[in-house]
Parts: C-alpha cells; structure tokens; sequence
C-alpha cells in the first residue's frame, strides 16, 4: 500500500462493502429488496487490523489491478499454499465482502415458499476471458456457477483506487446503476461485493462488445443502422438526463451491445449526479437543473464539448455534443475531432474545427451541424433532436425504439437518396412531434426554455434552396475573380453565418427555379461573357431542385492563380475555424451528381478571401462514359457533356471513382500514355505529400508532447509510441487545476515550437 494515509472516502470504502443494489426477478430469486442491511459494516478499528494491508499489498506487487484468473474451482486452487492465518482472513472476506441477496426458495416437500438470505461473492463465479479494461478496471466474463448465467463483472483494485485517488468514481459508478436501475438502454448492476483486494461490479453482460469495435468492423454504419442506434443512444441519454444524472464521458467505448444487439450506456464512473430541485410539476416528476454548471474536467479527447476546453464548464449538454460526435462517427467512420495527440485534439474541439467526409448523407449531416455548435445554448436540445427529420419515422414515445430488431448491420455507402436534402417538414408536424415528446415536461426545457422557433428541417431547406438560389442569381450576372468577386464571394463564418448569408439572397424559404437563367446564358457564347477562364453556363432545370450545369471548367491555370495553394483537398464541410475565414477548397460531387467547387483566394495585401462557388448537377443514372481527355480534363458523357477540367489529378481520380461507384462506366483513357497505373502512382505520391504537408510541425523530442501534455508528464509506456495505437482515454485522471495548467504550458510549448518553425 502506498503511504498516502486513508480519508474518509477511502476508510467507507474499505471497510463497508457494496451491497446488493437491484433486484433480478428469475424463477428462484427474488432480489426485490435492493439493500438488505449494514451488518457487515466494519469499524475504523477492524478495518486497520485487517487483512487488507498484508494480502493486498502481496496481491497487488506486480499489478496495479487484480484480475480474477480463468478458473474452474477457485476455492481449492487458491485455498492450497496459503498460510493459516491467510486462509481465515480470506474466509473472513468470503463472509463480509459478500453481497447479500434474498432468494425465494421453494421447499420440495410443502411446495412452500421461503425467503432466503444467499451470500454472494467471487467464489460463486467461474472468470473467463477479460472482456475489456478501463482506465481503473478490468471486465472479466464471470459465469454463475449456480445458474450458468453469464454476467461480466467490473473489477476494481482498492489499492489503486485508493493511490490514484479514484474512490470517488467508484462511489458514483455504483450510486448511478443504482439510481437508473432497469433504465432501457442503461447496463445492469446487479450487485456488488468485494474481497481484501478488490471491488466487484457484478453487471449485466453484453456479449456483442462495444460500439466501437462495430463501427471499426464495418468502417462506417449505413443511414438505417444509424438511425437505429443514434434513436437508442438519445432515448437512453434523455432517460439519464431525465433522472437527474449527465453521463459525461459517452463515447464508442461507453456504449455497448447486448444480446439482442440494443444500446446499453456504461461507465458512469465520471457520471454527475445532480441533486433534486424542489419541484411543483403537477405530476409530482423529480426536476434537476440540467445547466447547473460543472467545473470537473471529464470525457475523452475526442468527445469532449467546446464548452469544457474554452469555458472550463460543462453541462449536460456535453452529452448531446458526444452523440453529435458519434453519429457524425457511425456515417464517417472515424470522430470528427481527431488529431495526433490530445492536445491537437483539442485545438481543433475549440475551433469545432471538422469537416464532413465526401458523400456523408444530407440529412444527417443537418443533423450533426446542429449538434456540433459551440454555443451549447445554439445546440439542439434532446426533443429537438428526437423531432428531426432524421428520426421521422421514429416513435420515441411508445418505447418501440427499443422493441424492434436491429436492422442488418452494412457500412454507409454513398446513394443517390442520401444525397437528397432534407424533406422539409411543415412547421405544424415538427410542433406536433414536439408536442407529442411532451416538451414541457422536461425540466431542462421548463427551466430554460430554447426557442424552436425555426426547425431543423426549415433551416436544411433553406440552406440547400438558398444555396442553389444564390448561386443562380450569382451567376446570372457577371462571375468576376479574385477582389472582384464582390457579389459572388462571400466571407462565411460558421454555418449560421452562412445559412445567414444564404438567406440574404433568398428570402424565400422555398426555391423557385429561376427560369431566366437558362435563357440568359446559354450556348458556347457565354464562355466570352465571363471576364476570366472561369466558365460556365446553365442549359435548363431539371426537376425542383436539380441545377444542370454544362461545360463547367475551371482551368488549371486559373485555378493556380486563383488558389495558390490549391491542392487535391476532397471534402465537405463547414467553415473550418472561429476566425471567419473559409479555409477550404471544397470539391464534392455528390450522388446526384452536385458538385460543390469551393476555392479560396487569399489577397495577400487585403488580408481577405474569397470564396468561389461552382455547382452543376448531373443524373448518374445518365451518365453514358467517362473520358480522360488528359490528365487533366475529365469528360462526363451524359445526355448533356460536362468538362471538368484541374490540375490536380487526383481530383479528377476522385471525382470518377465517386460517379463510378454510382454507375458502373469504366473510364477510357483518351491518352495511351497516360493509364491508371500513372494516375494511381500520382495518387498515392501526392496523398503522401500532403500528408506532409498537413503535418503538424516537428516537434523537438525534449519538446514533445505525449497525450497532449509535456512528455515529462506521461509515463514511459505511452513515450513508446504506444499512443496513436491505444483507444481514446478519459480525461478522468486529472483534476481540473492539474489538467488547465498542463493545458496552458503545453499551449505555451507550442505556440513557442510553431514560432520557432515560422
Ligand atoms: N457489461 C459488459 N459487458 C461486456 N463488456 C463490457 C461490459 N462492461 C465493460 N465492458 C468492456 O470493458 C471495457 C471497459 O469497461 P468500462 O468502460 O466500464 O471501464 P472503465 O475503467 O470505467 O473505463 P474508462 O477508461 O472508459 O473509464 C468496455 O469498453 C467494454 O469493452
């Protein structure tokens, strides 16, 4: 044991062990009675005469965690070599360690039934494979010996929960099962009991692992999957908030399967249990202050809400920015916030700095950007989340989000469908769905109310019909370059801004095809219309909302000029940071055939840029060839052709790979010279190089930073590069002050690195 004397905290947990919690209805146990009583309770003197300090300290020599040992007949095993005096403590342990369960007991011979009280404790157990390991625990599989049922079991040394200061979480972990005992969608304790070394969570087992481990199977979840465990993770994080508990660490890994392939939220080591606001609901409901605000640093890099990191504060609406980062995470296949170390990790959390993969679906992605908001005020609440499109179909309030089967588990591949905007939604159904989610019943929502004034939906509607009206009317008048791009280019800050600035041009929420258009620029003649090498010009609209561009080209000197630092970037997203710049050159073509060309012009004197916006629109399903006229200029046969012609390659690699996978047209390579061998080789060459480039700067090995802090913070372990390989961790470890000071120096280490390379 380490020197650091026991507090109060430690000498509870000690000396009196958890008992049973929930009750487990099965033919012959009755568990009804959650606690059954205090009487092994041990005095402050038992306990420093106890066996803990000789037999945990032996236990615990090479180990920070005790693991139960696969085996079949523990008692025997252990028992054997063991002195006399062990053996007794042991046996003492047996006896007040073990939970107390009442079990109803039916005599053979008068068919009577009697309650009896049943000790339960490791020797009950036979431990199979771990099952998984914390941050302060190890899960082992544990079958009952009596019944054969499966459970895992959650096992805590309390030497290292003691020496890491964690007895705490412990505490919390237990008091939160507890509290959501039978929960849908929440992990089962059933009890608990301990030993001289260690502490053991006795849980429901699901067999079917983690959430991540599914998501890394598939590479990514198609729409139907996950919209099926997006809906099982928010009822579930609605049924914690509603209890008065914020979960704070939810993540891939928190979130496991059960037999039946359904969500069950774990850990809740790091949970904040709120107290109960004195409340005069009519229906007598507990009310919580779920914006009462919480200074602990908790979560795991990549989860972690802005909120945290820039305002050192956290609400519960930490877990609706967690689900916003897993559902981006089931279509994309990785988080949206995810750099080499926590500390870029960070960085990039603070500026909401991410961007949607090529061909992530339209509707969740309105889902996501009004999830991943700064401002958790600006951030949907629960309901609004359950009334998004998305969730049409979706029934929250009769509990069937939990009765049906899980769909067939398949990767997101890109459709024509996902790239449909969002239906818009008449305002009346999404009030009605609200209504029906019985708004006001939540107390976060009584307290303080959000305005739903403008619905997800309408906001995706408008954002899509705005942008295709803006680019009309754009482009109907004179399509200048650089500084004078004064009507078409427009400096975006942050979705909003933009949608803003979308909503400027058109006022209308709905769009009208502007028929003028076709006839104002039509034919080969508007390509000397245009003042530059951008040109472009509209033929006809094709149904609503399609916008049918022909001969769209941009030529690769242009594009040099216009970008300087125009590379194979193939992405969507959002203004890319908090200082109201544009950043990326966006290329996206989706299944509809949309191609979004965003470019960027940095005017080195002004200190401004400029964004430059292309669309054209395509039916893949009439998309008769692709040729590579060079390897710069790509052909789209269609019933209409389309040029795309860029320097980079890649882009043009990507951009037939993308159509390809739609519609099956091998490409002919207009030039023998020029085969796909080439194009490959140009690819990964220039992958690798922009990888380079997009590299962080090199750090000096004294300098570096592990985990995001200092190196000389971390043990050996993670120098060794063990890392990048690991799971994301929680933050858990350290404490608030600790971490915000550790965060500034390593801000400051790095702001001084980075000026050093400049
Ligand atoms: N009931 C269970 N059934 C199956 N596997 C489980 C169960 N509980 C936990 N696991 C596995 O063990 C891992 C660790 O469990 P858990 O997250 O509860 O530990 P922890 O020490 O609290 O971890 P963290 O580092 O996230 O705080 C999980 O990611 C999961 O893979």
């Amino acid at each position: 044991m380490g020197n650091r004397s026991l507090t109060e905290a430690d000498h509870a947990l000690l000396s009196k062990p958890l008992v049973p919690t929930v009750s487990e209805h099965t033919q012959t146990q009755d568990y009804s009675r959650s606690f059954l009583d205090d009487s092994n309770t041990q005095s402050a003197s038992e306990l420093h005469g106890s066996p803990q300090g000789q037999f945990g300290d032996k236990a615990l020599t090479n180990t920070n965690r005790f693991i139960p040992l696969a085996n079949n007949n523990p008692g025997m095993q252990h028992e054997m070599g063991l002195d006399p005096s062990m053996r007794r403590r042991r046996e003492e342990w047996a006896e007040r360690g073990a939970a107390k369960i009442i079990k109803d007991v039916v005599d053979p011979t008068t068919g009577e039934l009697t309650k009896h009280v049943v000790k339960m404790g490791i020797k009950d157990f036979k431990f199979g494979e771990q099952l998984g390991d914390g941050s302060y625990s190890s899960v082992v599989l544990a079958t009952a010996r009596e019944s054969g049922k499966k459970y895992a079991v959650k096992v805590l040394s309390k030497e290292y929960l003691i020496r890491q200061k964690k007895v705490k979480y412990v505490t919390v972990e237990k008091l939160a099962l507890q509290k959501l005992n039978g929960t849908k969608g929440i992990i089962r304790l059933f009890f608990t009991f301990q030993d001289e070394a260690s502490l053991y969570f006795l849980l429901e087992y699901a067999p079917h692992g983690d959430f991540l481990g599914l998501i890394k199977k598939y590479g990514s979840l198609n729409e139907i999957c996950a919209r099926y465990y997006a809906s099982q993770i928010i009822d579930a994080v609605d049924s914690l908030h509603s209890i008065g508990i914020i979960h704070r660490d939810i993540k891939p890994e928190n979130i496991l399967l059960d037999k039946d392939m359904k969500v069950k939220l774990t850990d809740f080591g790091t949970a904040k249990i709120l107290p109960e606001q004195p409340s005069n609901a009519a229906d007598g409901k507990p009310c919580f202050d779920l914006y009462a605000k919480s200074k602990s640093f908790v979560g795991t890099a990549e989860y972690v809400s802005p909120e945290l990191l820039n305002d050192s504060y956290t609400d519960s609406r930490c877990d609706i920015w967690a689900f916003g980062c897993i559902l981006y995470q089931m279509l994309a296949g990785k988080p949206p916030f995810k750099a080499a170390n926590e500390y870029l990790t960070f960085q990039k959390v603070m500026k909401i700095q991410y961007a949607f993969t090529a061909g992530f679906p339209q509707i969740v992605k309105d889902l996501v950007k009004k999830l991943l908001v700064r401002d958790p005020n600006d951030r949907l609440a629960i309901e609004q989340i359950k009334a998004h499109v998305f969730f049409d179909k979706i029934n929250f309030e009769d509990g069937s989000v939990w009765d049906g089967d899980p769909p067939e588990i398949q990767s997101y591949k890109i459709s024509a469908e996902a790239m449909k905007p969002p239906p818009k939604v008449s305002e009346n159904d999404t009030t009605s769905k609200l209504g029906n989610l019985q708004l006001s019943s939540r107390s976060h929502l009584d307290n303080t109310p959000q305005e739903p004034a403008m619905t997800s939906q309408d906001q995706s509607v408008i954002s899509m019909t705005a942008a295709t009206a803006a680019f009309n009317k754009e482009y109907t008048g004179q399509p200048k370059m650089g500084n004078k791009l004064s009507t078409f280019s427009r400096s975006v800050s942050g979705n909003i801004g933009r949608e803003k600035a979308q909503r400027k041009v058109s006022n209308d929420h709905t769009y009208v095809p502007p028929t003028s258009v076709s006839t104002t620029l039509k034919g080969k003649d508007n390509r000397s219309r245009s003042s530059d090498n951008l040109r472009s010009y509209l033929l006809q609209n094709m149904g609503e909302h399609a916008l049918l561009m022909k001969d769209v080209e941009i030529s690769a000197q242009n594009l040099e000029s216009v970008v300087p630092d125009y590379r194979s970037s193939i992405d969507v997203g959002p203004p890319t940071d908090n200082s109201r710049k544009f950043h990326k050159r966006v290329l996206v073509i989706t299944n509809l055939g949309r191609a979004l060309v965003f470019t960027k012009e940095r005017a080195l004197k002004m200190r401004k840029e400029n964004e430059l916006e292309l669309q054209f629109e395509l039916k893949l399903n009439e998309v008769e060839r692709m040729i590579y006229r060079n390897d710069q200029l790509l052909e789209i046969d269609a019933p209409k052709t389309i040029f795309i012609r860029c320097k980079e390659r890649s882009v043009l690699m990507k951009i037939w790979k993308v159509i390809n996978s739609e519609v099956n047209v091998e490409p002919n390579v207009a030039s023998p010279k020029r085969d796909h061998k080439m194009f490959d080789k140009f690819i990964s060459q220039k992958s690798q190089n922009t990888k380079k480039k997009n590299q962080a700067p090199p750090v000096p090995e004294s300098n570096r930073l592990v985990n995001g802090l200092p190196g000389s913070c971390i043990s050996k372990a993670s120098e060794k590069g063990e890392l990048n390989t690991k799971r994301p961790t929680s933050l858990q470890t350290r404490s608030s002050s600790n971490y915000s000071k550790l965060l500034a120096k390593s801000t400051q280490m790095r702001k001084s690195i980075t000026r050093t390379n400049e």
